[in-house]
């Protein structure tokens, strides 16, 4: 990534809010601690740091990627643009989306990358992209799509024990044979213009639509919101670890019990905001059929959790593509009416808190 060993520290007089470090390496050998220190950051926060991951090299060529591909051209981005129809792989300009109610612009850019086409490479299942990815689809997309798809499956079926689910009952609605919106995305964030408010977003507030995500950041701005109050804290990147957030689908399988918290993205604190910032996500989500519905008649300990508060028990009656779709959809700002658009994108923001 350009200039990744130039960049400003993040400040140490800035508050962060600490997340649980869990070792990759601990988990996949079935380490007990390690587990429950993983089931803990999931049934709490729902963010964690993870080490150990054995990505690194992955993910410096995806930035590569990345940088390669936002200085194409903008009318040859625009080409590939996500659109207005709920699709999210391919390119999405800045300014695209609506950030809160008032319909407030986004400033990054994304480049969308679905796992369903970098699998059927030299295939496409959804779409084509820009010739910077398709160069790298072979020896960086595909790599990180795998590495991180075994990443995210690992933890998947590591919780699905915890949760007291029968044997592969997520993984099998994370099929790696169905379709899905799982995606990976570069963002790219210009320093904000002279003047922007402290807390102008670059990426809105929300809560992520899928199951897992596995993110990779170089400068500060991530902020998460402190589980039971209205303040937002930066998370501080940690050179080597990935940060895991668990999304709405988990949340609403188990009931409530794992969290898919609310974050968003502003400028770096201090010296940090003067730099472009560049990150990276792999987001797995369920399978475009998979009901999104709580799993109580499949776990005891999910069953009690509803049993203790039936608002927990969440039946959205559609499939995974559908609320994907939906969330998608109504956050793009050519298809916002007024602040009900912005309400109509939103997942599990506002659902009452699980204890
Ligand atoms: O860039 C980041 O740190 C977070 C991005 C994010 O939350 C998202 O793309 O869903
Ligand atoms: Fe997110």
């Amino acid at each position: 990534m350009p200039g990744l060993n130039t960049l400003p520290p993040f400040p140490d007089d800035v508050p962060t809010h600490p997340l649980l470090v869990v070792d990759y390496e601990l988990i996949k050998a079935g380490d007990e601690d390690e587990i429950n220190k993983l089931w803990d950051a999931a049934a709490h926060l729902g963010f964690w740091y993870l080490k150990n991951h054995g990505a690194d090299e992955e993910v410096a060529q995806m930035f590569d990627m990345g940088d390669e591909t936002m200085q194409l051209p903008f009318e040859e981005k625009m080409k590939y643009e996500q659109g207005d129809e709920g699709l999210s792989c391919g390119y999405k300009a800045p300014g695209a989306n609506a950030t809160d109610e008032s319909g407030a612009l986004d400033t990054a850019e994304f480049i969308n990358i679905a796992k369903d086409d970098a699998l059927a490479w030299p295939g496409h299942v959804y779409r084509t992209y820009p010739s910077t990815v398709n160069a790298r689809m072979e020896l960086t997309i595909i790599p990180f799509v795998r590495k991180s798809l075994e990443v995210n499956r690992t933890l998947i079926d590591v919780l699905n024990e915890k949760l007291g689910l029968p044997n592969g009952a997520l993984l099998k609605r994370h099929s790696l044979d169905e379709h899905s919106g799982s995606e990976a995305r570069c963002i790219r964030s210009p320093p904000m213009p002279p003047g922007s408010p402290d807390n102008k977003a670059a990426i809105g507030g929300h809560t992520d639509f899928g199951s897992l995500s596995f993110l990779h950041n170089r400068l500060g701005g991530l902020q998460v919101m402190v589980p039971g109050t209205d303040t937002w804290q930066y998370v501080k990147p940690i050179p080597g670890h990935a940060i895991c957030n668990l999304g709405d689908a988990m949340t609403i399988f188990s009931g409530g019990i794992l969290k898919s918290n609310l974050h968003r993205v502003i400028s770096p604190p201090k010296e940090q905001a003067k730099h472009v910032r560049w990150s990276l996500v792999f987001f797995t989500r369920p399978g475009n059929s998979v009901e999104l519905r709580t799993l109580a008649d499949e776990s005891p300990l999910i069953a009690q959790a509803v049993a203790e508060d039936p608002d927990r028990s969440y039946q959205t009656g559609v499939t995974s593509k559908d609320w994907f779709a939906r969330r998608i959809k109504n956050q793009r700002i050519k298809n916002r009416k007024g602040p009900e658009t912005w309400r109509a994108s939103r997942g599990m923001e506002h659902r009452p808190a699980a204890a």
